[in-house]
């Protein structure tokens, strides 16, 4: 009896003493007069999240509560603010009071396992792990997986082509395909092993990758366990460890794999390799950055004297596993949400496909390190849809590791500071009224300027801002760049719009990315070359020569492209004088044909850039017969038959519209190809086409706003049909016309060998 009333009364204290000490806890934001939900005394706010994700609920309250509140994960305050300022302080600032990160429930510990990552880890610890990485990840570095992530693209190309063709559109799920892509890069970039499951889904990496991303982001009993009761987070870990051994977990098993090619570099110790794990074996000869450090350890009483300036076998493996899990979902999720973007702004994917062909023609199947810093247009896409879709932002947290002060607000050691991301890069504050509008010109040098640097933070931000950024970026641009080359997208049946996201380890596409991709038929580039020489009036040669000099237009010292939106609608006058200044100057130039050893080189070259002129002239053309398509159709001018040519040369020349009495509707007389159209271009139209020899263009087809539809066409300063039509029937006859036909077929055999070899 007294030991039954002893154990009651000694649960009943220790309950009585958790209970006022929760209850202290749950009233921190109250003190400290921050606004938030009212919390639960055991759940806190965690229940909020059972049914809308994290990212939503944070919009939700900051329209509730304002730019910065509060809430609790258990018992644990978190601090959610949209305020840039704020992020600026927590993020760089006061960086060394907020270095730590938000702790997983049941996770290693970040100051004491050995195998604690650089994500996890904090303070002096963290800075050491980040030292030795971030050198692995320097610009040299990332230069020369160029190559590496050419291949792996190529491999997706070549899987994309087996879907989709010339003719017809046929629906590809991105999401999945790019995340056989990014996993295949970064298991060659990083650990030097070549896996192929672009070809294979049932790869057992990708299966052990998504395993564990499934495993991290469901809420087993276990991790709400950690949630409500994180000072006994030791225990939660043994009880994970313990299960694990039980059950299979896909983490050991790429872990192990992990070890496996450890022992085998470090056997072979090949110093030739320059991917990721052969710079982490040896990153004590390179991280400079320890002195630092070194100082400050000497400074405590730290037995080892010295900071280990190289990396342990496990730390090693966690790293590997990390970099794995770290890019493999962020970057290709990324990339769905580029192409989704893309689909629904067709004038943004023509505007970018336009950038690209000028500096990466088709023929180039390499692309290298420093072409893309030339796609600046490509950046300002990657970047809106960072803007759009923040989708690391669930670990965008810090940890105060010391009590400080913010502004006026006082904040206790122990509390977590969130970036709230989704609602600063939609804040109409900064980015203005049209914020889910897809508007990469955003990103023009003059209006990023304007804008505080906290308002865009896809990576996060500071010192602890995501480390591979550069790494990210290359691929990011490389994939979009190639694929855009050969692929149109298009909106597909099955897609949804707006598309249904949902929260896993990033916040990602619910149901994928459903795309129409249709292949850009290689017939069209060259159709694009003549017809930019006919409707320009300008020679072929001349032509050819034009559009050559746009790719090296910067050493020309010509004005590069604006980037504005009306340059959408760019019109031949309107791209006049830029041609003029290019002429003058491919005259100044003196191009140098290389012969015996160098002769290959050169032809190969000569003959990439006729392709890339061939696309270039396609790009314009289409531009060009779209806008003037539609005005012509407005203006009625657009006929068919000879009548027409009468009527228009008795019309008063600033007459658009036809008068009644010229209406022209009589069938094309027989000797006239009935499918031949005949346009004429109204006087104000000509104004801006100085090139055009003549105000009258036949046209085999229509001249409707479809380039594909306008097979033919020509342009003749006199126009007398009766006595000698300018039939063209092929492409042939327009070479043999203009003497190039020898030429462009050597060049157009290349360029078709070139293909058939990928
Ligand atoms: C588009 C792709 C990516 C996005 C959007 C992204 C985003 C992020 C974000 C938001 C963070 C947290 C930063 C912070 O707390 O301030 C982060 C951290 C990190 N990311 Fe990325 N990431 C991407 C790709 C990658 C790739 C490809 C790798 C490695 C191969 C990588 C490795 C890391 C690492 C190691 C950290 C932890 C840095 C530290 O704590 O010091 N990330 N990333």
């Amino acid at each position: 009896m007294v030991v039954t009333i002893f154990l009651f009364s000694l649960c009943s204290s220790l309950f009585f003493v958790f209970y006022r000490l929760r209850k202290e806890k749950l009233l921190v934001f109250k003190k400290l007069g921050i606004p938030g939900p009212e919390p639960n005394f055991l759940f806190g706010n965690l229940l909020e999240f059972s049914k809308t994700p994290l990212y939503k609920k944070h919009q939700e309250w900051r329209v509730k509560y304002g730019e910065t509140y509060g809430y609790y994960e258990g018992p644990t305050p978190v601090l959610v603010t949209s305020d840039v300022k704020m992020l600026e302080e927590v993020f760089i600032k006061q960086f060394n009071n907020f270095h730590a990160r938000k702790l997983w429930p049941v996770q290693v510990d970040p100051d004491k396992d050995e195998d604690v990552h650089m994500f996890f880890a904090r303070g002096r610890r963290w800075k050491r792990l980040r030292a030795v990485i971030n050198p692995a990840f320097s610009a040299a570095k990332i230069r020369k997986m160029t190559p590496t992530v050419n291949e792996c693209i190529n491999h997706l190309l070549d899987v994309m082509r087996d879907t989709a063709n010339a003719t017809s559109h046929k629906t590809v799920e991105l999401v999945d395909l790019f995340r056989r892509l990014t996993l295949d890069t970064i298991l060659r970039c990083e650990i030097g092993i070549d896996r192929n499951s672009l070809k294979n889904p049932d790869d057992q990496f990708l299966r052990h990758c998504k395993g564990v991303i499934d495993d991290t982001t469901k809420m087993p009993w276990l991790y709400l366990l950690g949630f409500l009761f994180p000072h006994l987070h030791c225990i939660w870990i043994r009880i994970y460890k313990v299960l694990h051994k039980i059950k299979f977990n896909p983490v050991f098993w790429l872990e192990d794999k992990m070890r496996e090619v450890i022992i085998l570099r470090r056997t072979l110790n090949d110093k030739s390799r320059s991917d990721l794990m052969q710079q982490m074996l040896d990153a004590q000869f390179s991280a400079e950055s320890f002195l630092d450090l070194e100082r400050e350890e000497a400074k405590i009483d730290n037995p080892y004297k010295k900071t280990l300036r190289s990396m342990t076998n496990e730390e090693i493996v966690s790293h590997a596993l990390l970099f794995l899990l770290a890019g493999y979902e962020t970057t290709s999720t990324t990339l769905a949400y580029i192409f989704f973007e893309l689909s629904q702004y067709p004038q943004v994917q023509q505007r970018l496909r336009h950038e690209v062909m000028t500096v990466l023609p088709r023929g180039y199947s390499t692309i290298d390190y420093d072409d893309l810093k030339k796609l600046t247009y490509l950046d300002y896409v990657i970047w809106e849809t960072l803007r759009k879709y923040p989708l690391a932002s669930t670990v965008t947290a810090r940890q105060c590791m010391r009590e400080c002060t913010i502004g006026n607000l006082n904040i206790p050691e122990g509390m977590l500071v969130h970036a709230n991301l989704w609602d600063v890069q939609y804040d109409p504050k900064h980015w203005g009224e049209d914020v889910h509008t897809f508007n990469p010109l955003r990103f023009m040098p003059e209006q990023r300027r304007k804008r505080h640097p906290a308002a865009w933070m896809p990576f996060g931000g500071g010192p602890r801002a995501c480390a591979g950024l550069r790494f990210a970026l290359l691929q990011l641009k490389m994939v979009v760049a190639k694929v855009l080359r050969d692929f149109d997208f298009h909106p597909s049946e099955k897609l949804v719009v707006p598309l249904p996201l949902k929260q896993g380890a990033t916040i990602l596409p619910a149901d994928g990315v459903h795309l129409a991709a249709k292949r850009r038929g290689s017939a069209m580039t060259e159709a694009g070359l003549r017809r930019g020489s006919l409707m320009t009036g300008v020679p072929l040669s001349d032509w050819i020569s034009m559009r050559r000099s746009s790719l090296k237009e910067e050493d020309l010292g010509c004005e590069p492209m604006r980037l504005g939106v009306e340059e959408e609608e760019e019109t031949y006058s309107g791209s006049s004088s830029r041609r003029a200044s290019i002429v003058d100057n491919l005259i100044k130039l003196d191009v140098k044909t290389r012969r015996g050893s160098g002769e290959r080189r050169a032809s190969r070259r000569q003959s990439i850039i006729e392709e890339q002129l061939m696309s270039d002239g396609v790009d314009l053309m289409r531009r060009t017969s779209i806008s003037r398509g539609m005005e012509l159709l407005k203006a009625e001018s657009i006929n068919r038959g000879l009548n027409l040519i009468k009527a228009v040369s008795h019309c008063d020349d600033d007459a658009l519209a036809p008068k009644e009495e010229q209406t022209w509707r009589f069938a094309p007389p027989p000797e006239l190809d009935p499918t031949m159209g005949v346009s004429t271009m109204p006087e104000e139209l000509l104004g801006e086409m100085p090139h055009l020899k003549s105000r009258v263009v036949m046209r085999r087809g229509s001249a409707v706003p479809e380039l594909e539809s306008v097979a033919e066409a020509v342009t003749i300063d006199e126009f007398k049909p009766r006595e000698n039509p300018v039939l063209v029937e092929s492409t042939e006859d327009i070479f043999d016309e203009l003497d190039m036909k020898k030429k462009l077929m050597a060049t157009n055999n290349r360029l078709y060998q070139r293909r058939v070899s990928g």
